[in-house]
C-alpha cells in the first residue's frame, strides 16, 4: 500500500484542489441548508425587507458554491485517479517485465491476467473512496461543529457524538467483517479467469478426450461462486450504508428534540432551531462514503497485496546483477566455465559443471536425449536464468555483468514456442525490425520456402492457421530480418520435412555466415559441417568434437548415430 500511496502522491495540486473542493462543497451544501432552515423560521416572524434579501441571495451564492465546487472536486478527483491508474499500470509493468520469461512458470496465465487487469483497476477505489473523503468528512465536520457550537454547545457535541458513530465506530465493524470476505472475491476472480483461459486454450484438446462438458461446469461453478461473493459483497455494502443513513437521520431527530428542549428552556433562540436541524441532516451527508469505505479500504489493500505478491516473488527474481559491463563490439565468444543449474524451487541439478567453449564466428550442434539440458543451456546464454555455481561468459564477460536487454540486442533466438500475433504476416515479421521494406519480407520468406504466403495473409492467435513447420519458418524468416551477431537456434525446424529443412538450413547458415551459431537439435543429420557437436547426457557434457572425430571415437555420439541409422532402416 506504501508504494501506491508512494505513486499518489505524485499527483499533489489534483489532491489538493480535490480536497479543496470537496471542502468547498460540503461546506456549501452545510451552508445553504442552513440559510434555508434559518430564512424558513425568519421568514415566519415578518423580518425587514433587507434580511430576507440578503437571505436569499446568499442562497443563491450557497448553491452556486456547492454546484461548482461539486464539479471541481469530481474533475480532480476523477483526474488524479485516472493518472495514478496509469502510474500504477506502467509502474507495475515496468518491474514485471524483467520477471516475466520466469513469472509464467509460478502463476496460471488467468489469475496473472486478473490481477494485472482486475486488481490494478480496484485500485481506482483507492484514492476517490478511500484516501480523500476521510480528509473532506473531517475538515467539513470540523468547521460545522465549530459553527454550531457558536450556537449551541450541546448541539455541537450531539453532532460529534454521530460523527465518531457514523464516521468511525460503524467503518470499523464493518471493515472487521468485510476483511476474510473480500479476499474471497479477489480469489474467486482468479480462479474464473484461470478456468476460462484453460477451457480457451485447451478447447480442442478437451473436446477430443471428451472431457469439455466437466470442464465446462467446473468453470460454470467457479462462475456462480464468484457472482456469489459479489453479490455477498454488494449486499454487506448496503448494509454498511443502511446503518449510517439510519444513524444519521437518528441524530437529527435527536439534535430536535434537543433544540426544541433547549428553545423551551430558554437557553437557544427558536430561530436557529430549524437551522440547526437543517445542518444535522446535510453535514451527515459527507459521511455517507464513510460507510463503504471499509469494503473500498480492504479491496484496494488486497489488490495491491495481490499486485506486490507477483512482484515480490523470490523465485522469479534473479540474484541481484553485479556492476553492469558493456558488451564488446564483434562476433561473441560463448563460455561455460563450470556452470551448474537447478531450476528454482526444484530440487533435480539440471545443468552439472559445464565447461565448454564456442569461439566467435563457429558453428556448434547441442545434442542429447530428451530432459538432457540443452534448452537451458540457450536460456543461461540470455541471462534469462544465472548460473547458481560457475560462470557462463559472453565475450569474456559474465552473464552476472550483463543487462538481459544487451544480450538480446546482439542476438537472433529461435525457442521451441515462438508467439505469433493476431495480425498480418507483415506485422509479424516487423516485430524483429520494424525498418524492414516488404521486398526484404518477401524475400526472407521465400528463402524460407514460404513465398506463397502474402504479406498481408492474416495470421489467427498464435499463428494457429499455420501448420507448425510453415510457423518454425516463418519464425526464421523474422530472424533473417535481424543483424545479429549470435544466433541461439532451439530445434527450429523439428516440424519442417526433410527436403524443406536442408533447404532452410543452408541459408540460415549462409546468413550466419562468419557469426556465432548454436543449433539445438534432436535429429543428427546435416551435422558433418559443424565446428562443434557437444553431447549432453543428463546434464552433463557426454563428448565434443567434430562430427568425423566423434564418429572415429565410438563413443556416445556414435552411439547414437547407430540408433539413428536402425530405425531409418527399420522405419
Ligand atoms: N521452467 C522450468 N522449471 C522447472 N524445470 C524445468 C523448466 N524447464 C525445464 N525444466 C526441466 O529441466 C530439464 C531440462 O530441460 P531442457 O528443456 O533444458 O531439456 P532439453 O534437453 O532441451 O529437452 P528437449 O530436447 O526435450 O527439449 C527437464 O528435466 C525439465 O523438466
Amino acid at each position: 500500500m506504501k508504494e501506491i500511496t508512494r505513486l499518489l502522491l505524485t499527483e499533489k495540486r489534483d489532491i489538493f484542489l480535490s480536497v479543496l473542493f470537496g471542502f468547498l462543497a460540503g461546506m456549501g451544501a452545510v451552508a445553504l441548508f442552513a440559510n434555508s432552515g434559518y430564512l424558513i423560521s425568519r421568514a415566519a416572524v415578518a423580518p425587514p425587507l433587507a434580511v430576507l434579501t440578503v437571505t436569499i441571495a446568499l442562497l443563491k451564492l450557497f448553491s452556486f458554491t456547492r454546484a461548482l465546487s461539486r464539479y471541481g472536486e469530481r474533475y480532480y478527483s476523477h483526474r488524479a485517479t485516472f493518472t495514478m491508474l496509469s502510474n500504477i499500470r506502467s509502474h507495475f509493468f515496468q518491474r514485471l517485465e524483467p520477471l516475466a520469461p520466469r513469472i509464467s512458470h509460478k502463476f496460471k496465465s488467468g489469475d496473472l491476467l486478473s490481477r494485472i487487469v482486475g486488481d490494478v483497476e480496484s485500485l481506482q477505489n483507492y484514492f476517490l473512496r478511500v484516501y480523500y473523503p476521510p480528509i473532506v468528512m473531517i475538515t467539513v465536520f470540523l468547521a460545522t461543529i465549530a459553527f454550531t457550537a457558536y450556537f449551541s454547545i450541546p448541539v455541537a457535541v450531539i453532532l460529534i457524538a454521530g460523527v465518531l458513530v457514523t464516521g468511525w465506530l460503524i467503518p470499523a465493524w464493518f471493515q472487521v467483517r468485510h476483511r476474510k470476505i473480500s479476499s474471497e472475491i479477489r480469489k474467486a476472480r482468479g480462479e474464473v479467469s484461470t478456468e476460462i483461459t484453460e477451457f480457451l486454450y485447451g478447447f480442442q484438446d478437451l473436446k477430443l478426450h471428451q472431457k469439455l462438458e466437466e470442464k465446462e461446469d467446473a468453470l460454470l461453478a467457479s462462475s456462480r461462486h464468484y457472482i456469489e461473493e459479489q453479490a455477498g459483497a454488494s449486499h454487506r455494502r448496503l448494509a454498511s450504508v443502511s446503518w449510517n443513513q439510519s444513524i444519521a437521520f437518528t441524530i437529527s431527530w435527536i439534535v430536535l428534540a434537543a433544540g426544541a428542549y433547549l428553545t423551551a428552556e430558554g437557553q437557544m433562540e427558536g430561530v436557529f432551531l430549524a437551522m440547526l436541524v437543517m445542518v444535522s441532516l446535510t453535514v451527515f451527508e459527507n459521511a455517507t462514503p464513510m460507510a463503504a469505505y471499509p469494503s473500498y479500504a480492504e479491496e484496494s489493500r488486497q489488490a495491491a497485496a495481490r499486485l506486490e505478491e507477483v512482484m515480490q516473488d523470490e523465485s522469479s527474481r534473479l540474484p541481484e546483477k553485479k556492476q553492469l559491463r558493456a558488451l564488446p563490439q564483434g562476433t561473441p565468444e560463448i563460455s561455460f566455465q563450470g556452470a551448474s543449474f537447478t531450476y528454482p524451487e526444484e530440487s533435480r541439478s539440471v545443468l552439472k559443471e559445464i565447461n565448454l567453449t564456442i569461439a566467435p564466428g563457429t558453428k556448434t550442434a547441442v545434442v542429447g536425449g530428451s530432459g538432457s539440458g540443452k534448452s537451458t543451456m540457450i536460456q543461461l546464454i540470455l541471462g534469462i536464468y544465472l548460473p547458481e555455481d560457475g560462470k557462463v561468459s559472453i565475450s569474456g564477460i559474465s552473464t552476472e555483468e550483463l543487462e538481459d536487454k544487451k544480450i538480446w540486442e546482439k542476438t537472433n533466438a529461435i525457442l521451441q514456442d515462438q508467439h505469433f500475433f493476431f495480425g498480418t504476416v507483415r506485422e509479424n515479421l516487423l516485430i524483429s525490425n520494424d525498418e524492414a521494406n516488404d521486398a526484404q519480407m518477401k524475400n526472407a520468406l521465400a528463402r524460407m520456402n514460404l513465398a506463397y504466403l502474402s504479406l498481408d495473409t492474416t495470421l489467427t492467435e498464435k499463428g494457429k492457421n499455420l501448420s507448425g513447420g510453415e510457423r518454425q519458418r516463418l519464425g526464421l524468416a523474422r530472424s533473417m530480418l535481424r543483424e545479429a551477431e549470435l544466433w541461439l537456434l532451439d530445434e527450429p525446424t523439428s516440424s519442417v520435412d526433410a527436403a524443406t529443412e536442408a533447404k532452410v538450413m543452408n541459408e540460415i547458415f549462409t546468413e550466419a555466415e562468419n557469426k556465432t551459431l548454436i543449433l539445438v537439435s534432436h535429429k543428427l543429420q546435416g551435422l558433418e559441417d559443424m565446428d562443434q557437436i557437444v553431447v549432453m547426457d543428463h546434464g552433463s557434457i557426454a563428448e565434443t568434437g567434430t562430427f568425423a572425430e566423434l564418429m572415429e571415437k565410438r563413443g556416445v555420439f556414435y552411439q547414437m548415430k547407430q540408433i539413428e541409422a536402425e530405425l531409418f532402416a527399420a522405419g
